[in-house]
């Protein structure tokens, strides 16, 4: 067994062996029951679960691998100082607003799009917000998944 996974991490397998909360709470859809409180609370759970792009799990080194190889697969591990800074102000942002961290499928996007969504998912309404949110983690878990049974994405 390896050590425990930092706090503000989630893990591949919480992924594929999921709490409940993940479909029932979480991604599922019970038409009608959609923002009960408690349901939305589960929803935000899963997210807060997520570390920062190009965060601070980045610069110390302590993001999962499957984590790790998305963000530089984006290109968010050769950022300039600059392009640094500018994420991380527009990440805290988007915490402030919303309460969760910013989340995209990284393997799907790179530098220039990151940041160019990120500004742009910061004016949009929380209940909105909420549902993109976890539309990206679908995608994350899928391509993980995906690459687990070396399957084609599209087709899970
Ligand atoms: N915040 C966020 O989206 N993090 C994740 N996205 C992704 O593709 N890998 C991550 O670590």
């Amino acid at each position: 067994m390896g050590a425990p996974a930092p706090p503000g991490h989630y893990r591949l397998g919480t992924l594929l062996h999921p709490p409940a909360a993940f479909f029932g709470a979480g991604l599922g859809g019970v038409p009608g029951s959609a923002y009960a409180p408690s349901r939305v609370r589960g929803q935000e759970g899963i997210l807060r679960c997520h570390p920062d792009l190009a965060g601070r799990e980045l610069q110390q080194g302590t993001l999962t691998a499957e984590s790790r190889r998305e963000q530089s697969g984006a290109g968010l591990t050769s950022l300039s100082a600059d392009e640094r800074l500018r994420l991380a102000e527009l990440n805290a942002q988007y915490r402030a607003r919303f309460g969760f961290p910013f989340i995209l499928a990284a393997r799907l996007s790179d530098r220039a799009a990151v940041q160019r969504e990120l500004a742009r998912r910061l004016l949009c309404l929380p209940a909105q917000e909420l549902r993109t949110a976890l539309g990206e983690v679908k995608k994350i878990g899928g391509l993980r998944l995906a690459d687990l049974l070396c399957a084609d994405p599209a087709k899970l």
